[in-house]
Formats: C-alpha cells, sequence, structure tokens
C-alpha cells in the first residue's frame, strides 16, 4: 500500500520529535558535521545501506566535513511521510556513533 501524505500538522508533530531535522522545499532535511572527511563517507555508506533496507531513499549528499539528506517520497507525489519520518528516525540513531552532530 502507497504511503499516504501526512498533513502540515503531522509534519510539524513529527519534526518537534527529530531535533536538527527541518522541512525544506517540501522535503524532510537535515545537516550534519562529522570530524574528518573519511568519517563523513562512512556515514554515508551506513545511511545508503539503511536506505536499501528501507527501501526509501534520500537525496544524499557528502561534502568534506558533511553529510546532508533530503527526503520526501516520490511515489506519494514528492509529498512528506511516515516513510520520510523512519528513515530520519533510524539515520539519528546511527549519526552517533558516527560522531556526527
Ligand atoms: C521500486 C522502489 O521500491 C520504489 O521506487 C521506492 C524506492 N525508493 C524510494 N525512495 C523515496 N524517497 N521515495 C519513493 O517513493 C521510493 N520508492
Amino acid at each position: 500500500m502507497p504511503a499516504e501524505p501526512l498533513s502540515p500538522q503531522e509534519v510539524e508533530e513529527r519534526l518537534a520529535t527529530l531535533p536538527g531535522w527541518s522541512l525544506d522545499a517540501g522535503r524532510l532535511t537535515r545537516s550534519y558535521r562529522l570530524g574528518s572527511h573519511f568519517a563523513a563517507a562512512a556515514m554515508v555508506v551506513h545511511v545508503a545501506q539503511v536506505q536499501e533496507e528501507l527501501d526509501h531513499h534520500s537525496d544524499l549528499t557528502l561534502g568534506y566535513h558533511t553529510v546532508a539528506l533530503a527526503v520526501h517520497t516520490h511515489s506519494a507525489g514528492g509529498a512528506v511521510t511516515e516513510k520520510d519520518v523512519e528513515l530520519a528516525r533510524r539515520v539519528e540513531d546511527l549519526a552517533a556513533g558516527h560522531g556526527a552532530h
């Protein structure tokens, strides 16, 4: 069953439980800072593993000491859905282990 779009209020409620995440151009976004470029690259690989597991994929950008994500649900017409929130939570869970903040 396709994921349903969250209402603007539901998105705000979810964001209130995801510090550092925001809604930007209709997508859930967050940027993390890490201690080195290699540490950032390792986090990208870990996020990619989670995205494959969830079958849900963000635009994932590796910078010098940064990792940035932006995600919405293509199959819901580009809306934000619970799938995006689930991915954000999973990324939060692994970020600390990479020293990301
Ligand atoms: C066929 C495949 O499962 C789908 O296309 C998945 C893959 N990853 C996805 N990622 C995102 N962000 N939105 C989707 O609708 C989506 N769909």
